[in-house]
This record gives C-alpha cells, sequence and structure tokens, in this order.
C-alpha cells in the first residue's frame, strides 16, 4: 500500500496498517458494532495456532483481508475471516541468542509498506519479506549479539523510511534508533541515543561511560505527517547504579523529535535524568490534538514509567502537564519552568548507595504494555503497575556480553496485599483516573478502545475482557488458553466488526515476579478472532 493509506491508520476501519493502529498510536477505533450492548454476545470465530510456547505480544496487522503477525521464531500470514494459514515463514537465531535477551524470548510485531512485511529478529536483525508468499527480499544485521544486542520493537514506516530501535541496557550496549530503505534494505541513517562527547549532549556523560550508556529504544514510536516529525522513546542509562555515571546522561529517559528522512534529532525532552532505577521512557508517545486551557493543542502523552503522566507540546518539546498516575516517592513533582523532576530522599539515597524502598518499583508504574486514548472521552486507557520495590546499587564491572546492572536483585519487590494492577481511565492532563479496575495479578497487555464505548484489555492468566469506557464495568470477558500479553486491535471486514488478539504467556513480569498464582498458567501461543454472534 502506498504511505498515504498508512497515513489514515486508525481512521481506515478495514485495515490495521501499524503498530498502535495509526501513526499516532491512539489503538482508538471509530467502529462501534461491536458496543456496550453488543459487546455480550462476543463470540470466537476462530483460533490459530503458532506452535509456540514463547510470551506473544506480537500486534497484528491487518490488510485487505489478511492478518500478518509475528512471534519470535516466525513470521504468518493469515486469511483473516477463516483463520487459515497462507504463509509460515520462520526466523532463526543463533542458540546463544537468549542469553543476551533481558525479559522475554519475544517480538512486538511487524510493519506493512509497498507489499513488503518488516520485522526484527531477537539477534538483531531487520528482515523484509513478500507480503505475498513470506518470501525473504532482504535482510540486514543491526548489530552484534555478542556484545548484548537484541531486537524486539515494531518497526515504524514514516516518510519512506523503516525506522527501527534496539534492545540491550541491561548488558552494557549503547542505543540506537536507525533508517532503513524499504526497498533494497539499504542503511540510510543512525542516530544514537547517547551522544559521543563531541556531539550536544555529550557533556552528560563522564569519561568513557557514553559508550555503555543503554538508551535501548525498544518500543515504536509515534509520527506527525503533518510535521513530519517522528517521536521516539529512550530507554534507561546503563548501569542502574548512578555513581558510576554522573551527569544527566542525555539522551536516557527521554522523548527525540526526528526527522524521519535524516533521523536528525529535532527536540529532546528527558523525563528522568540520572536515573537509577530503570525508568526506561520507550513506552508509547501518544498523539492527540487537545484542548490545553482553552486552546487547540498538538500534544504528545506519555504515561512514563516514572509514574508521571505528561503532556508535551508535541511541536517543540515544551512540557504542559506532568502529573502522578501511580504511587510516587522517588520525586515530589516536575517543575513546570525547568521541566526536571523535584526529587526527594529516596533518589539522593539511592545515588549513595543506600538501600531505598521506592515507587514505582524497576518495572515502572506502567512498563511496555501500550495504552490506547480515545479522543471521545478524551480519557487515556492503561494498564499501570500497583506495587513498589526495594532498591540497593551494587559495584559492577563491564564484561562483554554480560548483564551491566549494578543492582542487588535479590529481592527486588515491594508487593502490598492489595491489586498488584489497575486498568485505569486517566484524565491526561491532570494524571487523576475516572475509574479503576483493579486486577489481583496485574495486566501486561495492550489496551483497545472504541467508538462503541468498549475497552478492551487482557489477564496474564488467559481471559480477555471488555469494560464500559465511562464506568469501568466489566461488560464480558473470554477465557483464552494461554495468557494474554498480546494487543488487541479491531477492524471492519464485509459489514462485521472483528476484535483480535494473541494470547501467550510470559514477559517481564512472568519471569522475574516470583508471582506462584501464574504457575498453572498452560504455555501455547494463539491468536484469536472474536465477533458479536449474528
Ligand atoms: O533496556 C532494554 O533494552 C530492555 C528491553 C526490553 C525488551 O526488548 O523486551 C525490556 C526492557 N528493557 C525492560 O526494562 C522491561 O521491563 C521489559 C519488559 C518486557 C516485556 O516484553 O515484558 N521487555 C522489556
Amino acid at each position: 500500500q502506498t504511505s498515504e493509506q498508512l497515513v489514515k491508520g486508525a481512521t481506515d476501519t478495514s485495515n490495521v496498517l501499524n503498530y498502535g493502529m495509526g501513526y499516532n498510536l491512539q489503538r482508538f477505533s471509530t467502529l462501534n458494532q461491536i458496543n456496550k450492548d453488543t459487546v455480550k454476545n462476543l463470540v470466537p470465530v476462530w483460533n490459530y495456532s503458532f506452535n509456540d510456547d514463547r510470551s506473544e505480544e506480537s500486534q497484528p496487522l491487518v490488510y485487505q483481508g489478511v492478518i500478518y503477525v509475528t512471534s519470535h521464531n516466525a513470521t504468518m500470514a493469515v486469511d483473516a475471516k477463516t483463520g487459515k494459514q497462507i504463509w509460515k515463514t520462520k526466523v532463526e537465531y543463533p542458540a546463544e541468542t537468549p542469553r543476551i535477551v533481558c525479559c522475554g524470548i519475544i517480538n512486538r510485531g511487524a510493519a506493512l509498506y509497498d507489499g513488503k512485511v518488516f520485522r526484527t529478529t531477537l539477534d538483531a536483525h531487520v528482515i523484509a519479506l513478500d507480503a505475498k508468499n513470506g518470501k525473504e527480499l532482504w535482510r540486514q544485521k543491526a548489530a552484534d549479539i555478542k556484545e548484548g544486542y537484541s531486537m524486539t520493537v515494531a518497526p515504524l514506516v514514516a516518510d519512506g523510511v523503516v525506522i527501527t530501535g534496539i534492545s540491550g541496557a541491561e548488558f552494557g550496549t549503547r542505543g540506537f534508533i536507525d533508517g532503513w530503505d524499504p526497498a533494497t534494505g539499504k542503511h540510510l541513517w543512525r542516530t544514537y541515543s547517547i551522544p559521543s562527547p563531541d556531539e550536544p549532549g555529550g557533556d552528560t556523560w563522564k569519561g568513557d561511560t557514553w559508550k555503555l550508556g543503554g538508551g535501548s529504544t525498544w518500543i515504536t514510536g509515534s509520527y506527525d505527517p503533518e510535521l513530519n516529525t517522528v517521536y521516539w522513546g529512550i530507554g534507561n542509562p546503563g548501569p542502574f547504579n548512578s555513581s558510576v555515571r554522573p551527569g544527566d546522561n542525555l539522551y536516557t529517559c527521554s522523548v527525540l523529535a526526528m526527522d524521519p528522512k535524516t533521523g536528525k534529532i529535532k527536540w529532546h525532552y528527558q523525563f528522568s535524568p540520572n536515573n537509577p532505577f530503570d525508568y526506561d521512557s520507550v513506552a508509547e508517545m501518544v498523539l492527540a490534538d487537545m484542548n490545553v486551557e482553552g486552546k487547540p493543542t498538538k500534544v504528545l502523552m506519555d504515561a512514563n514509567r516514572n509514574g508521571f503522566f505528561y503532556v508535551l507540546d508535541r511541536t517543540n518539546g515544551k512540557l504542559l502537564a506532568a502529573n502522578p498516575y501511580v504511587k510516587v516517592n522517588w520525586a515530589t513533582g516536575i517543575d513546570m519552568k525547568t521541566g526536571r523532576p523535584i526529587e526527594t530522599d529516596v533518589s539522593k539515597d539511592a545515588r549513595e548507595g543506600k538501600k531505598v524502598t521506592v515507587y514505582p518499583s524497576i518495572l515502572g508504574g506502567k512498563n511496555w504494555e501500550p495504552m490506547s486514548f480515545n479522543p471521545q472521552t478524551g480519557l487515556a486507557y492503561a494498564n499501570t503497575l500497583n506495587f513498589g520495590g526495594k532498591y540497593k546499587a551494587e559495584p559492577v564491572t563491564f564484561k562483554q556480553g554480560e548483564w551491566y546492572l549494578g543492582m542487588d536483585l535479590t529481592d527486588p519487590w515491594e508487593f502490598g496485599d492489595g491489586p498488584r494492577g489497575h486498568l485505569k481511565a486517566i484524565d491526561p492532563l491532570t494524571g487523576q483516573s475516572k475509574w479503576e479496575a483493579p486486577s489481583d495479578i496485574p495486566r501486561f497487555s495492550g489496551v483497545l478502545s472504541t467508538a462503541g464505548g468498549v475497552v478492551f484489555s487482557g489477564q496474564l492468566t488467559g481471559e480477555f475482557e471488555a469494560f464500559d469506557a465511562d464506568t469501568g464495568k466489566k461488560l464480558w470477558q473470554f477465557q483464552t488458553g494461554s495468557g494474554i500479553e498480546g494487543q488487541p486491535v479491531t477492524w471492519q471486514q464485509d459489514g462485521v466488526q472483528y476484535v483480535a488478539v494473541t494470547s501467550g504467556y510470559g514477559g517481564v513480569y512472568s519471569l522475574f515476579s516470583g508471582d506462584e498464582r501464574l504457575a498453572k498458567v498452560p504455555p501455547g501461543g494463539s491468536l484469536w478472532v472474536f465477533a458479536v454472534k449474528q
């Protein structure tokens, strides 16, 4: 398809063309056949097996009646109406690859453009497949797994350029974002998320620390075609132990506004300077037009892992609002003039090597699982985490291909008795919830909202759920075969509205929380498609 079709994104209701359902990453659909009244009649239409037992985080794409979905070891095309496989192309990677993957053997999905399917591989390659038959058209190596790099990100195609990020900040890497020619795979540009000493921002690193500075870019950016600007979030600095790397450590825990053709940085905003707590700022930068103090404003929204919900003016990076949306104790607020956090003793003590209890934990107030913004209700629907962590920095030495953390990980969580997560309907400008749907085990699935007044999400124990967008009341649920870590999408074909989500248990909470309630969840990746019973 053309880039023009891609721009339509969420408003093109018969296709799901990119990660985030539209370049604004709103994950909102104007479809309303599935609505507050009819959702109780939602039934599965078909289920397609991935023949895989890993976590399935891939967001399905839909184009002209074909679903394109990925797992860590395959790319698949499936007939959207029947669930019949059209093609499946395996992804091979060296057996030692999982050793340098921090948080799960996963892939978050593909990008579609000009008859091709683009994806990344765990061993840090970018590949293009023919959308018709799954044949590989080109393959490029982005980085070396021996140096600790891996890839889980879904690519973005903006202004005719395939844009990809990288993972590896827990292994002493130096993050970057790459631009590739969709037709040939030619490498067009690389923008490092960590500037070298002679570049602007280079003085925020001491000595050689920039070389191992982290700043992964593992979640797909958003794109404003009118401003021709891509917004991409940057991960945590490495190592966690901040005494190793004094300074602000640009551009870690920041958002970059970039030119898609050249990768040139137009502006940046740093959420958490010199961060010790793994507060990656990679999560989706959602774009919307919103009234701010009575003025229509082009904004960018971010439910940051550091616990604050930010609204920026996306034309220039100016801070418009920043309020906590979960419990936060590392800062009392954000200085609206300087944009910098007003830190508490928790941050100071952590930097001095003392043991602290920090809210949010190193998994954040919200992790990677994408939220949805519904322009009709003006609310952001996000799966948030409701626990803190115990944090103590410890000495660390760098060894290539090994964990480079500098944090005592023996007992890192501070779980309370209450629910460990909520699906929250958040007012972006205040951070306040209109409603909260608690969950004992936190939800780690993406969120979808629709003009039918319904919000979809899923549980790590496998329930696919629908909520009333205005009240948070649960309207429907369906037990899938494994845990849901996927990202629901919706589209319409031949007059029928469908909803799809992957099921397949795993991800960072499952790996590291020690939550025994998850031990009984059966593995098994598959794709579910639902519609209202006719
Ligand atoms: O710094 C990084 O490079 C990096 C990469 C990834 C990833 O690629 O999945 C995660 C994280 N960090 C991370 O901090 C994290 O909490 C996380 C959760 C998940 C997941 O898939 O559940 N991935 C990652």
